[in-house]
């Protein structure tokens, strides 16, 4: 093209000068963000395998029609199983494939809660019956819990499913308009069989929600069965977005099923009609949940340091102002509101990453636990998933529209992948649990850790959290103190629960730094950023700790005075350290987020490909605009 500088030619690095300033062992860091070396291998392999495959672009997902959005995300559900089987790729591979494919479909669903609810609620029998089947996708599962009138209060489902000693079956029923089963993901269109979640009825006694499954679909011609009407919910958010899931609708009308197809583990119903609770706690039926919950809190780390990885790179190219004698404008990251704004999330982003990684701990823990039925850390487990994923996520989605903001007009183009991804990312601060109903099964569990133990919540911190724990009491004490009902309390008692989940963030985060990390300069980065997240977020509710005396206005200054510093000691290493999370150009889907920073040609490149400039006269110039413009107004034919 006629008049392109050298800096916009391609396969330059016009980002070089900024990797040459990074002052530690990126490979290492790489390492670190991926968790080991061999889950790197794994990341960095199938990343670029998905990369490199025509058969996986989605770069023209925003010019599709519903109907061509969702056959194009089956098609590629399809091909990506062939590639898994083709290759004989692992679990763990084939997971990574369907991450980067980076498409909602169906089979998020299917491996990520259908299996997972079998595999923790099923009985031996049971599982050796379905997994098989679901493993090699003979079947095609969904969750089917929520309802239209009730999603929050698993306890108000109104599904039925009764017991019939005659035939040994349950009648699984909508009884009513809000019964309907209402958003499940793949329901709508794809899934042969459900895991649905209704109040169990035996002999006229109810025993609360149980777990059944149900097919739902013929698997000769996939018609839905008798007594099944499945259909799509409708369009979403967004564009493109979710609506390439089909979350759906479904009414039972007096299906019959096995009873064998009750899930069995938590509590069994015997041919005779008998009912039996074994002895562990109902909540198991929950189990699920829980461990999707885990996953969501890894998978906030992959969606924030997504956009993070966009304007960083983007704030790096973009120069606004600051010429000097007709010099170079001055970078956008360089200006310290850019940075105060930007390194936060930086910061947030590997904090999540290793809050993540604890978690996956706790839920591998609890669940080796209660194969010994040993109960004793389950209420725990759920207060800190629970309050960890409502935390992450809230962040997250507030740190992608950040991120768009952080680019400016060019960050609100589809082409820049901020938009798409805050539009896919946002409903997680809904699904697997409203974040407020969430915070509110944390604060639960605070009052009553409080009420056990008196004012100290746990002494198991590291030091450089004191001020952390005390302001976690100290708004526990203002609350429990007063004479007034949880529910009266509810907000204040939410703002206690968050601090407590920012403590372990903290703490979690402090603890990782006490571990052998190898690597020229990789501790020191990540003690910079585990600063920058502590001070971030002192600063952020100061108000909180200046009322606990813990910290004095004078210290509140300091931690200011240091946040300033810290952000200039990321600077150089900004890029290098979003480098770290090896993202492909095709996972991050962003022009401004390209590898090489080569914006400009890329972006006007892109803008010629919009269908709308197919005709350089736009259709409907001669009807409605041509009139207007000769003043010859006619009735437009609608
Ligand atoms: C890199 C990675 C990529 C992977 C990629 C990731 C992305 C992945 C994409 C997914 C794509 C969309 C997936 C969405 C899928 C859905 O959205 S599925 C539907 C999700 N629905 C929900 O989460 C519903 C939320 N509601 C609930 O969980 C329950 O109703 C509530 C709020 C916990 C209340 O339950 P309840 O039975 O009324 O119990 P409640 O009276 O509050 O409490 C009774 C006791 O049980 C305890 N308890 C309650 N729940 C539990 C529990 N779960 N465990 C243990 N104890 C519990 C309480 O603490 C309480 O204990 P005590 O105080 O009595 O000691
Ligand atoms: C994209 C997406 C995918 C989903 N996928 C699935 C799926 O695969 N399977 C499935 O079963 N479900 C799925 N869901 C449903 C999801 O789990 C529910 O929407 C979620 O649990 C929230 O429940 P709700 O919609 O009833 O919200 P509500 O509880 O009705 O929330 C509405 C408002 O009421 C407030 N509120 C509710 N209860 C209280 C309380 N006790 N105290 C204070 N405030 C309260 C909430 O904080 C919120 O502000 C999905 C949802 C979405 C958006």
């Amino acid at each position: 093209m006629e008049g392109v500088g050298e800096e916009e030619m391609e396969g330059v690095d016009h980002l070089a000068h900024e990797r040459n300033k990074s002052e530690f062992d990126v490979d290492a860091m790489k390492i670190v963000w991926a968790g080991s070396p061999h889950a790197f291998d794994v990341s960095d392999r199938i990343s670029k395998l998905v990369a490199s495959d025509p058969g996986f672009r989605k770069d023209n997902r925003s010019t599709l029609s519903r109907k061509e959005l969702f056959k194009n995300t089956l098609r590629k559900a399809a091909y990506a199983w062939k590639t898994i089987v083709d290759l004989r790729l692992s679990e763990e591979e084939a997971a990574k494939l369907r991450f980067y494919v980076d498409e909602p479909a169906f089979t998020d669903l299917h491996w990520g809660m259908f299996i997972p609810a079998i595999k923790g609620q099923g009985t031996e029998e049971q599982q050796q019956k379905w997994l098989p089947l679901a493993y090699k996708m003979q079947i095609i599962g969904c969750y089917a819990q929520t309802e239209l009138g009730h999603g929050s209060n698993v306890q108000g489902l109104e599904t039925t499913a009764t017991f019939d000693s005659q035939t040994d079956e349950f009648i699984i029923h909508s009884p009513t308009l809000t019964s309907s089963k209402w958003w499940p993901g793949g329901l709508g269109k794809v899934a042969t069989h459900a895991i649905a979640y209704a109040r169990l009825i035996v002999g006229g006694r109810e025993h609360g929600v149980h777990g059944f499954i149900v097919q739902l679909r013929s698997l000769e011609d996939h018609s839905p069965l008798l007594g099944i009407t499945v259909g799509d919910i409708g369009m979403k958010f967004g564009n493109g977005a979710y609506n390439t899931m089909d979350n759906g609708v479904l009414q039972f009308d007096h299906v019959r099923i096995p009873r064998n197809q009750m899930l069995m583990r938590v509590s069994q119903v015997t041919c005779e009609g008998k009912y039996k609770q074994s002895d562990v706690p109902r909540q198991l039926v929950y189990g699920t949940m829980v461990y999707v919950r885990q996953t969501i809190v890894a998978d906030a780390s992959c969606a924030l340091s997504r956009a993070v990885c966009i304007a960083t790179r983007y704030s790096a190219v973009r120069r606004q102002f600051g010429s000097q004698n007709g010099g170079p404008e001055t970078q956008v990251i360089d200006y310290k509101t850019q940075q105060s704004r930007l390194f936060p999330l930086l910061a947030s982003a590997y904090a999540f990453r290793f809050i993540g990684e604890w978690l996956k701990w706790l839920y591998a823990d609890v669940t080796q636990r209660l194969q010994a039925n040993d109960f004793s850390t389950l209420p725990e487990a759920h207060a800190c998933t629970a309050g960890l994923k409502s935390l992450t996520t809230t962040a997250t989605a507030d740190g992608i529209e950040e991120c768009r903001k952080l680019c400016g007009g060019h960050g609100y183009l589809c082409s820049s992948g901020l938009p798409e991804l805050f539009a896919v990312y946002v409903p997680a601060c809904t699904y697997e649990g409203d974040n407020t109903v969430l915070l509110l099964q944390v604060a639960r569990f605070l009052m009553k850790t409080v009420s056990q133990l008196g004012s100290r919540l746990s002494s198991k911190k590291p030091v450089g959290t004191i001020a952390y724990m005390t302001r976690v009491e100290h708004l526990m004490q203002c609350r429990c103190g007063v004479q007034r009902g949880f529910a009266e309390l509810s907000a204040d008692l939410v703002e206690a629960a968050v601090a407590h989940c920012q403590l372990i963030v903290v703490s979690k985060f402090i603890e990782k730094l006490q571990q052998e990390i190898p690597g020229k300069g990789v501790k020191q980065q990540l003690e910079v950023l585990c600063n920058i997240y502590a001070l971030f977020l002192l600063h952020k509710h100061q108000g909180d700790f200046l009322s606990t005396g813990c910290i004095t206005p004078k210290h509140a200054a300091l931690a200011n005075d240091e946040l300033r510093s810290l952000y200039s000691q990321v600077r150089p290493n900004a890029i290098a350290l979003v480098d770290a999370f090896n993202y492909t150009d095709h996972y991050l889907g962003s022009i401004l987020g390209c590898y090489d920073g080569n914006v400009y040609p890329k972006l006007y490149e892109a803008a010629w490909k919009d269908p709308l400039n197919e005709s350089v006269v736009p259709d409907g110039y001669h009807l409605y605009i041509r009139p207007l413009l000769k003043q010859e107004i006619r009735t437009a034919r609608l």
